[in-house]
């Protein structure tokens, strides 16, 4: 039997588990097998919360964050994730000194970030907001082999071309510490259609390390629709890393100002590319939706 806490930022689902207390000896297939929906928890993937290594004790982190998709793939980086692990760590009280850790620093597979936030009337995280570093654009550490594509419109852009199932398409591919495709759109997002390009491109051979998709439709100003299609989970309500890449390729094509607003399918999120750091801030909530024990395979 194992303790687990369900908590999601605007839908972007996982089973978060405290490594502090429990240990996880098969975290890919507990993701796979805690992930499916009706069958299982149902969750877009498992995060575990765990002490920082030593490494990353050093570097200042409170703690570690391991992310699993729903597939057993492990992720570099979560951002609506990383948000829930700070209101698990801080509510739940899962390391001594973690009310008072603010920020909060967590090690990931993009670095230790620094995670601050505030509280509600009861003392709990609510709004949080996450310094993402900075992003990484030189192809071959997104990683993407451009040998397998050809330039696209712009400085930034590559073209996709067509596949079997898909039109060519134009693509800014920007690392979060992990990969993401952003792909710009004239007209408003055909949630249906962003949804079968992803699934189609996710594992084209330009990307060694698969590719997170991500649709937009700038609305105007600082406000964009966003439909994402992630590596390993599939379609999602919401992707934080996502989220950022786009704010980064708006800016980097000339389409967005530094701070938007993503509208995405399970909510909003606000990124802010700062100019003076160049790192990126995301703000958005966290959630928890409920505890329980999984009795299924470890
Ligand atoms: N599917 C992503 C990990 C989860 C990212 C997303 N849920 C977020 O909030 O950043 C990957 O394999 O890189």
């Amino acid at each position: 039997m194992l303790p687990f806490v369900k908590y999601h930022g605007l839908g972007n689902d996982y089973v978060y588990v405290d490594g502090f207390t429990h240990d996880v000896p098969d975290p890919a297939g507990l993701a796979r097998a805690v992930s499916p929906r009706n069958f299982a928890i149902g969750a877009d993937g498992l995060i575990l919360v765990l002490p920082a290594t030593p490494g990353g004790g050093a570097a200042g982190a409170h703690c570690r964050m391991r992310m699993f998709n729903a597939d057993g793939s492990e992720g570099q980086m979560c951002g609506n994730g990383l948000r829930c692990v700070v209101k698990f760590a801080h509510d739940h009280a899962l390391f001594a000194g973690s009310n008072a850790a603010r920020p909060m620093r967590v090690e990931t597979g993009a670095g230790v970030l620094a995670v601050g936030y505030d509280l509600d009337a009861a003392g709990r995280v609510a709004t949080v907001t996450v310094d993402m570093g900075r992003p990484i654009l030189a192809p071959e550490r997104v990683p993407v082999d451009v040998s397998e594509l050809e330039p696209g419109a712009g400085e930034h852009a590559w073209r996709i071309p067509a596949t079997d199932t898909t039109p060519p398409q134009e693509a800014v591919l920007v690392s979060m510490g992990n990969p993401h495709a952003v792909l710009f759109r004239d007209d408003p997002l055909d949630a249906a259609e962003e949804r079968r390009i992803g699934a189609a491109l996710e594992h084209h051979r330009a990307f060694p390390e698969r590719m997170n998709l991500h649709a937009v439709h700038v609305r105007g100003g600082g406000e964009v629709d966003v439909v994402h299609w992630e590596r390993g989970s599939g379609p999602t309500l919401a992707c934080g890393t996502g989220a950022a890449a786009v704010c980064v390729a708006g800016v980097l094509t000339g389409r967005t100002p530094h701070r938007i607003t993503t509208h995405l399918p399970g909510g909003p999120l606000v990124l802010d590319w700062a100019e003076t750091t160049g790192r990126v801030a995301m703000t958005g909530p966290a959630v928890e939706a409920f505890t329980g024990v999984w009795r299924g395979p470890l």
